[in-house]
């Protein structure tokens, strides 16, 4: 089974609270002193994960150059929480019995690590039920990912799917609308109805949603913009339209 990295304070403490088994080993910088770190060798030796104190160098040679580990990394196995379109089916018909509208994200090709995790992170405050993404040609949940995330990825189901035409048609079919966010739509996010079953469909950096992906929505909308600045950020822009959606939705 094939190790993985999860570092910064806030993603392994999740990691420590959501699935402890999975932590083979934690490496803590020596000699520092903070009270989440402290809290952090609680949680480890309450679960026998085993500790090592090691120097800055030691963390900065396990991490991407310049990320940021905040004297905490954690080796795991098997701990992956990407999930399959099975996976999907089976949420829908969990909310269905639960009689809870889904509210759902989806990704169309997002590249770029840290929009990723920041989007997990707006989505799991918004309370959104999962993140969807294509399998190909999208940021996975490397541990900048996880990191960017503060401890979303460890709890938020990350969804990835071979053919996300085909997954938004199955999510139609089960009531689910699709809303895809387009600067250049002519509805206005504040104007839209979000109070239903719904999925938001963000676009990539660059390209924004693929042509096939904005045939399937349902509705496309906007989040007017006052200056000269064509576009928002992905990560901006999500974090936008979920929490108006969770306003209309009563919080
Ligand atoms: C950086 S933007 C992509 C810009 C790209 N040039 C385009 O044509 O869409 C990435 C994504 O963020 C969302 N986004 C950014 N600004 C937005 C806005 N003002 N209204 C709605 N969505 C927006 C869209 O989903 C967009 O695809």
């Amino acid at each position: 089974m094939s190790q993985e990295l999860v570092y910064g304070l806030h993603a392994v403490q999740a990691l420590l609270k959501g699935s402890p088994q999975n932590v083979q080993e934690l490496m803590l910088l020596r000699g520092r002193k903070d009270q989440r770190l402290q809290k952090i060798i609680l949680q480890a030796e309450k679960n026998d994960i085993a500790l090592s104190f090691v120097d800055r160098r030691t963390l900065d040679d396990k991490v991407e150059e310049g990320a940021n580990h905040q004297g905490v990394v954690a080796l795991c196995v098997g701990k992956t929480k990407v999930h399959d379109e099975k996976f999907l089916l089976e949420l829908l018909e969990q909310l269905d019995q639960r009689a809870e509208a889904p509210f759902l994200l989806i990704l169309d090709g997002v590249t770029d690590p840290h929009n990723l995790g920041a989007c997990l992170r707006s989505a799991e405050a918004a309370g959104v039920h999962a993140v969807i993404a294509p399998k190909d040609k999208s940021a996975g949940l490397t541990p900048t990912a996880r990191k960017v995330a503060c401890g979303a990825a460890e709890v938020l189901p990350f969804v990835t799917v071979t053919n996300l035409a085909r997954t938004l048609q199955q999510l139609q079919q089960a009531g689910v609308w699709i809303f895809g966010a387009a600067g250049e739509a002519t509805q206005d996010v504040y104007q839209s109805q979000l109070t239903g079953p719904m999925a938001l469909v963000m676009g990539a950096e660059g390209s924004g949603l693929r042509r096939l992906t904005r045939e399937h929505c349902d509705h496309l909308i906007k989040i007017p913009m006052a200056g000269e600045v064509s576009s928002l950020n992905v990560s901006v822009a999500t974090g936008v339209c979920l929490f108006e959606a969770v306003r209309q939705r009563g919080g």
